[in-house]
């Protein structure tokens, strides 16, 4: 079969023009960027919104291998299958991060003949969102450090000299990272500051360091803000720092928030392209799962509601991850949840969930994974009928998608999906990956049957549950774990939270994805584990309160052999090997 990359650079796409009138948007509400992408207008968002509103389908997956289990192909191939059986549909899905995309899990604009195009467009520039989050998110960096330098420079002079108010900003007090959007391990710890000895002209020296843009505040404002109004007012939230008094500084306060604004104005507007069917595509944002929330964004999906009578979201990783995060942070800032889930199953990640793998982190996958295994199948089920429970939780219909990979045995995928319908869900073959729309026409017409059950959607937990036992109630009834355990620091940041008044935010829990527990190595459905909680990061823009667990990294880094060593660029300009 062609790589990923030929078949998109082969594909006979429409001018994105088309695109946008099929669907209803109207010429002065595009704002084109070449012949296949263009942003949406902030206009359309307020007319979509007051339009009657379709239905969302939200597309998980079991628990994945380091290399994915095929959501994004499944929810770009379930679009095409639902236009192909006569379906009004779009779908919205990330940007795709360079972390990635030049990393380990290479690009994620779909696969096969289910891809969102042009691919190499998609996972690389697009256009800027990324860059101007990486933009906005170091501004503040560089005032928040530079506030503290002056005040600190003129002490009791600095409110005459400066006609600001003088905040307490120390070096000390600083919280706030900066970013770059690479996967870059030599970053996560650096000093700043550094300066010859008695001298400070290049600022206070102090330890920081960079996360991945994708874990930057900013990015969940992006994904979560109703319009640029609400982008605008969480961006003056954000935390940047706190004074001498342990009291939060924002960014609001130091005066860079508008400034921060204008550097996201364009990129607060969903960018449209299409599948390689023509089904519309909005994306926006591009939070991970596993160090943020991992959700496209609330402008897009209300966009796409209000154009098409069904649209296919993505939550990232299992549903542990990206779907209780859509339940219980997007959802609230949204106004509404999902009104069914697709739970994304394949051979390899079931049989990678059996436990009978050494499954190193960072370690090519085993060739056996991709082999017949019945034994290691019938033992890694347990983690599919995990998470079709977990996604029941929330009180949405739920359709298992076989997501068929060329070697998997008929005989397997034939057990399988006779397991599934023994649990009393509902259950598809995929083959998007191979046939494009018509490889899930069954898989459509399966979700078409869910979204006329009803749905009774519900949030996992309260908002005005105190921190603890929220993080309890992810740890027990999100996990099935048997509780957390706090570090001295975790515990001393729940009560300064508390104290500040941010104890009903919602938690975004920064775990592993590659287990339903924190330890990557506990396959399948793993019992008996408490959780380590080694820390709480406020994020008072995006509205909630992160939570450290394990060992997990918010700066990844490249393995041993990067993605990037296959891309490169031919002499007329043509970009080849991202998978
Ligand atoms: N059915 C399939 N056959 C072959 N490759 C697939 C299939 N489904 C997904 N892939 C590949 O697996 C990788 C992960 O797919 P993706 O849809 O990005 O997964 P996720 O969104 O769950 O991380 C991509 O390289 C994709 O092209
Ligand atoms: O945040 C992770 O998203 P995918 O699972 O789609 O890679
Ligand atoms: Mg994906």
């Amino acid at each position: 079969m062609k790589s990923d990359i030929v078949i998109s650079q082969s594909a006979d796409l429409a001018p994105i023009t088309d695109i946008a009138a099929a669907a209803g948007i109207q010429p002065h509400e595009l704002v084109p960027q070449g012949q296949y992408k263009a942003k949406l207008s902030h206009q359309l968002l307020k007319r979509a919104s007051d339009a009657p509103q379709g239905k969302l389908v939200l597309v998980t997956a079991i628990t994945p291998t380091p290399l994915g289990e095929g959501k994004t192909v499944t929810t770009i191939g379930l679009s095409q299958g639902l236009k192909a059986i006569g379906q009004k549909v779009m779908a919205c899905i990330r940007q795709p991060s360079m972390g990635p995309v030049f990393g380990v899990k290479g690009g994620a604009a779909g696969g096969g003949y289910s891809q969102v195009a042009p691919m190499e467009e998609m996972n690389l520039h697009l256009t800027g969102d990324i860059h101007a989050v990486t933009a906005a998110h170091n501004l503040a960096a560089a005032a928040i450090d530079a506030r503290a330098y002056h005040e600190q420079r003129h002490g009791d002079q600095f409110e005459s000299r400066t006609g600001l108010p003088r905040l307490g900003v120390t070096a000390e007090g600083i919280v706030w990272n900066r970013v770059v959007d690479m996967n870059d391990r030599a970053l996560r710890r650096i000093r700043i500051g550094l300066n010859e000895p008695g001298r400070t002209v290049n600022g206070l020296e102090r330890e920081s360091g960079f996360d991945i843009s994708a874990a930057s505040e900013l990015m969940a404002i992006l994904a979560l803000a109703k319009d640029l109004g609400d982008l605008r007012k969480r961006l003056g939230q954000v935390v940047l720092a706190y004074d001498d008094q342990d009291q939060p500084v924002t960014a609001e306060q130091i005066g860079v928030a508008g400034a921060m604004a204008a550097i996201l104005r364009d990129a607060a507007q969903p960018t449209l392209m299409q599948s390689l069917e023509g089904v519309p595509t909005l994306v926006h944002a591009g939070p991970f799962a596993n160090i943020a929330h991992g959700n496209s964004s609330v402008i897009a999906d209300r966009i796409a509601l209000g154009l098409a009578d069904v649209v296919v979201t993505e939550g990232g990783f299992g549903s542990d991850m990206g779907f209780e995060k859509a339940c219980n942070i997007k959802a609230r800032a949204a106004g509404r949840g999902p009104d069914a889930a697709v739970v994304v199953a394949t051979l390899r990640g079931l049989k990678a969930n059996s436990g009978r793998y050494d499954l190193r982190p960072g370690q090519p996958l085993p060739d056996a994974l991709f082999q017949e295994d019945s034994e290691a199948l019938v033992d890694g089920f347990a983690n599919l009928k995990w998470h079709i429970d977990n996604a029941r939780r929330y009180g949405v219909p739920v359709v298992v998608a076989l997501n068929r990979f060329p070697d998997d045995s008929d005989a397997e995928l034939a057990w399988l999906e006779e397991r599934v319908r023994e649990s009393g869900a509902s259950v598809a073959l995929s083959e998007a990956f191979a046939k494009g729309g018509e490889g899930a026409k069954s898989l459509a017409e399966a979700v078409m049957a869910a979204l006329s059950e009803p749905a009774d959607f519900r949030h996992l937990y309260e908002l005005d549950q105190p921190l603890e036992a929220k993080l309890l109630t992810l740890a027990e009834v999100a996990y099935g774990g048997d509780g957390i355990e706090l570090s001295e620091l975790a515990k001393a940041d729940i009560e300064r939270l508390t104290v500040l008044g941010y104890g009903n935010l919602p938690l975004c829990m920064a775990k592993t994805p590659l287990s339903i527990s924190h330890d990557p190595a506990l396959k399948g459905v793993p019992s008996g584990f408490t959780i380590p909680i080694r820390g709480l990061r406020l994020c008072a823009g995006a509205g909630f309160v992160y939570a450290l667990t394990g060992n997990v990294m918010t700066m990844p880094g490249l393995p041993e052999r990067p993605a990037y060593l296959s891309i490169d660029i031919d002499e007329d300009g043509n970009i080849t090997g991202i998978d």
